[in-house]
């Protein structure tokens, strides 16, 4: 198909004594946000730069645009396809805007001179990513979130087609995070690109991604939209028997089947963060919240604190407690 952007066919993947992944067949599309989630050690890192050319695979092929990835000089690659990996850069004494500037060397001639373009991209990438201010800062000054927001600029100004990021978040700070999750999404719904990260940020992930590749622990890929992969159950066991994804919550929790219900009842006029959050300390106490043959009633009182049976808590670590008392 057209909107086809990477594509892998029978690839194996690993090194030279030992394959890592065998038998991927997958696609990424134009305008389309994937993630990458498995365990540590499963091959993450790996497929992706197989994908990206930075290693061989060890059988099969990938295509970039329908043209084998072999094919492409590295010029050509480089303004179709950029990466983001975790490994420290040698910088020297660069810049950081020397260092996003990099990221132009398949648009500039061979003296590496920048034209009008190529500054309004830089200075585009600097502002995108939060990271104008690094700008005129040596990168080996820099904490590990900077270099990173610096890394993500250099490769937003290969203006790839295809962009591979590799736990781009692993430095980030929440609000980076936030931040780099909505260029992402601008990028691939707007823009056109196709995106692929991979992260252990899974809970953040699922609630945006198009679609979700998740190595299983026998190291098979499947691959899907985050809600078909949950309703296969493929994100209920990814974690063994550690924990289990909660498809209300979204979030990963230890599978207490055994927990007691608590019900928790509150005013109408109650403020929704005050029952969110009263839900939380609740299930945070080791009750499930829900209706059924509750063990336990709270209530939120329209007076302020809260009610457990004959009891009156004025704070969140006294209704815990009390709870944790079993009510
Ligand atoms: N250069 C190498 N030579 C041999 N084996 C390697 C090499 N690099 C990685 N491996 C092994 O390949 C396997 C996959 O590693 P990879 O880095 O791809 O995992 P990952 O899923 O990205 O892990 P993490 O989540 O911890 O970053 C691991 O068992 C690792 O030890």
């Amino acid at each position: 198909m057209s909107d086809e952007r990477l594509a892998a066919t029978d690839l194996t993947v690993g090194y030279r004594r030992r394959a890592v992944l065998s038998g991927i067949d997958v696609t990424l599309r134009a305008g389309e946000l994937a993630c990458l989630i498995g365990a540590n050690g499963i091959g993450k890192s790996t497929l992706m730069r197989t994908l990206a050319r930075a290693q061989s695979p060890l059988t099969g092929r990938v295509e970039l645009r329908g043209r084998p990835i072999t094919d492409l000089s590295p010029r050509e690659l480089a303004a179709e396809l950029a990466i983001v990996l975790t490994d420290r850069v040698a910088a020297g004494q660069l810049l950081g805007y020397d260092l996003v500037a990099l990221g132009r060397a398949p648009y500039t001639g061979w003296f590496g001179r920048l034209d009008d373009t190529d500054r309004r991209t830089i200075e585009w990438a600097l502002d995108t990513t939060g990271s104008g201010h690094l700008a005129g800062r040596p990168v080996t000054e820099l904490s590990d979130g900077e270099r990173q927001r610096l890394m993500i600029a250099r490769a937003l100004v290969q203006q790839p087609s295809v962009l591979l990021l590799d736990e781009p978040t692993a430095f980030l700070d929440l609000a980076a995070r936030l931040e780099l999750v909505k260029l992402l999404l601008s990028l691939t719904h707007e823009h056109g690109l196709a995106v692929l990260m991979s992260t252990h940020d899974v809970e953040h992930l699922l609630r945006h991604a198009d679609s979700v590749w998740l190595i299983t622990p026998e190291r098979e890929l499947i691959t899907g939209a985050p809600e078909e992969l949950g309703l296969g159950g493929h994100l209920r066991r990814m974690l063994g028997d550690t924990a289990a994804f909660d498809p209300r919550t979204g979030t990963f929790a230890w599978d207490d089947g055994h927990a007691a219900t608590a019900r928790v009842t509150a005013p109408n006029e109650c403020p929704a963060d005050l029952l969110a959050w009263t839900v939380r300390a609740v299930e945070r106490a080791g009750y499930r919240v829900g209706e059924q043959d509750p063990a336990v009633t709270v209530e939120v009182r329209a007076s302020g604190g809260w009610r457990v049976g004959p009891r009156r808590l004025d704070s969140v670590q006294a209704l815990v407690a009390c709870l944790r008392d079993g009510g």
